[in-house]
């Protein structure tokens, strides 16, 4: 069995009086494709900030790799490469798409031009999208947006390794988008984690049924601050775990409380 690439020990956060997340533990392994589900504000999208270094938990820890975690990214501490991809693609409406994937490389990198061109071509060719670079965001439909979001997620610069990334991290990645462009971005979250130059491993946050049927191998079921749920995709639908049942079923009747 791998080794845990990421581990959260007793983790928690409380915004306010709202305690989000209480004491979860939640390990993922090197190589493995997690689905983080749960009802409306359980703290999904926390989990992935927590992960992903952009916030910090109350209290627990963190491991990356077995090393302990210490501080946030923006304090320079950066353990592992991790992409992250948000529900809104967030691309730089007055870039182009070259200079929208490519931004980091521009900002942190001595490549020339060129060289940085020729990169993102390559990974525009990854998501599907090659020759595009020269058109600006609004120019694209959502799904092609969100596809260059991920070519810009598994951007890497090849004269420093550690900042490629291991670990994908997907927020909500077919929010908003028809089944097929779905199914279009399933099949790409699938694909990068098998091509080489894409991450062996990822988590994904996601309410879309196909989206949890095709991208995930273990789901964690998250509610009321804790994980109430950990198993394999296809166990979901004879699952004796009465949350689960109901977040599948979309009942109003169980022990999930409907809020609004
Ligand atoms: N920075 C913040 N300040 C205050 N409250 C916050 C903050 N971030 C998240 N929350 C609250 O924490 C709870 C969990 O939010 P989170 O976005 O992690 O949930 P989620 O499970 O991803 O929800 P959804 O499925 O609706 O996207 C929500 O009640 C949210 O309002």
């Amino acid at each position: 069995m791998a080794e845990p690439i990421i581990e959260l020990k007793k983790i928690s956060k409380t915004f306010g009086d709202n305690k989000v997340l209480d004491k979860v533990d939640l390990a993922i392994k090197q190589g493995e494709a997690l689905g983080i589900i749960g009802p409306s504000g359980t703290g999904k999208s926390t989990i992935l900030r927590i992960i992903a270094g952009l916030l910090a938990p109350d209290s627990g820890e963190i491991y990356i790799r077995g090393r302990k975690r210490e501080g946030l990214i923006e304090d320079g501490e950066n353990p592992l490469g991790i992409g992250l991809v948000f529900q809104q693609a967030a691309l730089f409406d007055s870039l182009t798409v070259e200079e929208n994937v490519g931004f980091l490389l521009y900002q942190h990198s001595n490549l020339s031009r060129q060289k940085i061109r020729e990169l993102v071509e390559e990974k525009l060719e990854m998501v599907g999208l090659p020759g595009i670079g020269d058109r600006y965001p609004a120019e694209l439909s959502g799904g092609m947006r969100k596809r260059v979001s991920f070519a810009r997620a598994i951007m890497a610069n090849p004269e420093n390794i550690k900042d490629n990334p291991e670990v994908l991290l997907y927020d909500e990645p077919t929010a908003g988008l028809d089944p097929i462009a779905s199914t279009v971005i399933e099949n790409l979250i699938r694909d990068l984690k098998a091509k080489t130059g894409g991450c062996g491993t990822y988590a994904i946050v996601t309410h879309q049924d196909s989206t949890i049927r095709r991208t995930s191998d273990r789901i964690v079921f998250l509610y009321h601050g804790k994980v109430q749920w950990d198993g394999k995709v296809n166990e979901i639908d004879t699952v004796e775990n009465e949350m689960v049942r109901q977040f599948f079923s979309g009942s109003v009747a169980g022990p999930i409380q409907v809020i609004g």
